[in-house]
């Protein structure tokens, strides 16, 4: 059967926008009714917006090990209902993906319940810990999206070196979760005004950011691609910015929560505010708006980080770092970001779609006649509150709850199958 929407707004692949009608047979869409198309089911959307499915390359579905937190069937239900058509699994996970065994069970996992498409991440060392290399050429080979020890930073210069190496030999990405241990300083949240006012022992700035500048050295030294997870100081950002121009390979990602909130914005004792990198100074946050407008930062990902309300129940110091965002990001970002002229729709759209496909050389990411009908219809004008109930993620873990949003995905279509339908989980 053929699925006819009918009369929304496209994002053509040129960035222009047309209302024009999109056609879905099988897996595939196209500008035009396909020919040898029978009956016809028809979708009215006026009035909405059809974006290419949005991309997410940095989500914790925390399955095998964590299903108490997140499954793989939650987690992409979440995706589904948020908009991404494609989430990268990180692999800080028991076991964690490390040998083509563990990767290939993912892959079955993922095969049997995801209702999107997930791209896993193999480890860069044996179970996260830093000191031996993974078999990178055999968890290619198993479909490994790009590796990263998310969770935690490589911490020997060497180690980093090594993978590095490896990485541009297999071509693959080294995505990095930066901080340097000896210098969290046992600290729960940023170290600024936040942290000195409660007193807390707080996290500074420069344990994320001589990592990034350790790591961009070693980039041009190797030639890899060198990818900035939730990059979060501003010191970072000039780091990134400069290595940009000295021509090295490194792209970074921001998270909607640093773009949204500073540590001034922390209404107290509250975990729901405690994530890793932690919320950082209003300047900081200002430098992450600058990195994104003018290209330093690439793109946006969410750090989807579930975790019980139990677990995040026990104070700021002995809370589990980490907030979702699935089901938040567009709704987030369209309000705070489009309707208040800071960026533009396109400009929004192309930070969750273009740009992670351009920078991990993913195929999706536009809307192109005869192409994967990854879609994600959004209804700019739905206005309503952010209520961590209704999430399908099991994580209700956020520091959203009870914002006011305008712009909700209405459908989502992965490869032609409507996964998501106002409201429900259509698989
Ligand atoms: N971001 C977080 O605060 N937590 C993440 C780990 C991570 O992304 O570093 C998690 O796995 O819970
Ligand atoms: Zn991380
Ligand atoms: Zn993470």
């Amino acid at each position: 059967m053929t699925i006819k929407l009918q009369g929304g707004s496209i994002i053509l692949e040129d960035g222009s926008m047309a209302q024009k009608d999109l056609y879905i047979e099988g897996e595939k869409m196209y500008f035009e009714k396909p020919e040898n198309s029978t009956d016809e089911k028809v979708i009215n959307i006026e009035g909405k917006l059809v974006t290419p499915g949005f991309i997410d390359v940095h989500v914790h579905l925390r399955e095998p090990g964590g299903e108490h937190k997140e499954t793989i069937e939650t987690g992409t239900q979440a995706a589904a209902a948020g908009g991404f058509t494609t989430i990268c699994a990180m692999p800080n996970t028991r076991p964690v993906p490390d040998k083509v065994e563990q990767m290939e069970w993912l892959q079955d996992r993922i095969e049997e319940t995801g209702h999107v498409r997930v791209l896993p991440y193999a480890a860069i060392t044996t179970r996260q810990l830093g000191k031996e290399l993974t078999d990178f050429a055999a968890l290619k080979e198993a479909g490994a999206f790009a590796f990263t020890d998310d969770g935690v930073g490589v911490q020997s210069a060497d180690k980093m070196l090594q993978a590095m190496t490896e990485a541009a030999k297999v071509g693959m990405a080294i995505v990095a979760h930066c901080e340097e241990d000896t210098l969290i300083h046992d600290g729960c949240v940023h170290e600024g005004t936040f942290s000195a006012k409660h007193n807390l022992k707080g996290i500074p700035s420069v344990c994320e950011s001589v990592h990034i500048a350790r790591d961009v050295l070693l980039a041009e030294a190797t030639g890899a691609h060198y990818h900035v997870c939730h990059i979060s100081t501003k010191e970072s950002v000039r780091v990134v910015r400069d290595a940009k121009r000295a021509g090295i390979n490194v792209t970074a990602e921001v998270s909607p929560h640093h773009l949204l909130l500073c540590d001034d914005d922390i209404p107290g004792l509250d975990t729901n505010f405690k994530m890793n990198p932690p919320l950082r100074s209003k300047e900081d946050q200002h430098a992450l708006w600058e990195g994104l407008l003018d290209g330093t930062i690439d793109f946006i990902a969410t750090d989807h980080a579930p975790h019980t309300e139990e677990e995040k129940a026990v104070g700021m110091e002995r809370a589990p770092f980490g907030i979702v965002g699935l089901e938040t990001a567009f709704p987030l970002l369209y309000t705070h970001m489009v309707k208040t002229e800071r960026a533009t729709l396109k400009q929004l759209i192309d930070w969750l779609t273009v740009k992670p496909a351009e920078t991990f050389g993913l195929q999706s990411g536009v809307l192109k006649d005869g192409e994967l009908a990854d879609i994600t219809i959004v209804d700019l004008e739905e206005n309503r509150k952010i209520d961590k109930d209704q999430f399908l993620s099991k994580g209700k873990n956020t520091p959203f709850n009870g914002w006011d949003c305008q712009g909700w995905p209405a459908y989502t279509f992965v490869g032609g199958k409507l996964v998501w339908e106002k409201g429900k989980v259509t698989k």
